[in-house]
């Protein structure tokens, strides 16, 4: 014992890694050996142009497209050796998600739409739908409980998928372009909301944006181009 203090550790522990990733469609390498890690409480940007991968990237460490070769580890756990029940099982027990266009259920109002995770995880009608409403007066949509998408703005209804990827208390958010159908004010509306909430719960955010103004509520950005994660900027 030297009594000496111990210095913290800068990089927070990895809740999500991937090992040298690659899947193609056909000819078109969309990732071209893809190397990640997030932190648990993490929040990180994928941030490039059109077509560098960033949403296959997003959709391979959620488990939701298998790469080629390469793996992904939540928690320890390599995602391909999970048979697809245990990966759906975790997929809603674990994830959350927001995508550019809300993808709410049109025939479901906000509350019902809101509620949905924690039905399908078998919770009770009633509890499910407090749970909602406590969600939904958090992000500042309270008002909107009764309505269904249709009847909603586009920045109201990223709210509703925002307290939809958050009700069940998911360790990790997948938001993919969650901000790129709404216009600046709405938009940063909702990352301010969407930060606030995941702050406050320590939960990791994999966000997937080609805007530098969205990329810069994360904590760490990591650049794409042509499939593959670009060496850090220098200061
Ligand atoms: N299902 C698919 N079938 C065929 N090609 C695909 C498919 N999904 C992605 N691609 C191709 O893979 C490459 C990477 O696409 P990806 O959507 O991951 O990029 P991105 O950076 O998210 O682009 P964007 O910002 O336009 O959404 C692109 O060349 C794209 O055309």
């Amino acid at each position: 014992m030297t009594g000496a203090a111990t210095a913290q550790p800068v990089v927070p522990e990895p809740i999500l890694t991937a090992e040298e990733l690659r899947l193609s469609f056909g000819p078109t390498r969309a990732l071209d050996g893809v190397d990640i890690e997030i932190g648990a409480g993490e929040v990180v940007a994928l941030l490039g142009p059109s077509g560098s991968g960033k949403s296959t990237l997003l959709h391979c460490l959620a488990g939701i497209l298998r790469p080629d070769s390469g793996r992904v580890r939540y928690r320890g756990a390599a995602l391909d050796e999970l048979s697809e029940e245990a990966l759906g099982r975790l997929r809603r027990a674990e994830f959350g998600f927001v995508f550019q266009f809300g993808s709410l259920v049109p025939e479901l109002t906000a509350v019902e739409n809101v509620a949905l995770p924690l039905r399908l995880g078998g919770a009770r009608r009633r509890p499910a739908e407090d749970q909602a409403r406590q969600w939904l007066d958090r992000l500042g949509v309270a008002d909107v409980a009764g309505k269904h998408p249709g009847e909603m703005s586009g920045g109201q209804g990223q709210r509703v998928a925002v307290a939809r990827a958050l009700v069940a208390g998911p360790r990790v958010v997948f938001a993919d372009e969650p901000t790129g159908a709404l216009d600046t004010f709405n938009g940063e509306l909702v990352m301010e909301e969407l930060m606030g909430a995941v702050r406050a719960e320590g939960t990791s955010v994999v966000l997937v944006t080609h805007e530098m103004r969205v990329a810069a509520y994360a904590d760490r950005v990591v650049g794409l181009c042509d499939g593959a994660v670009l060496a850090p900027a220098g200061i």
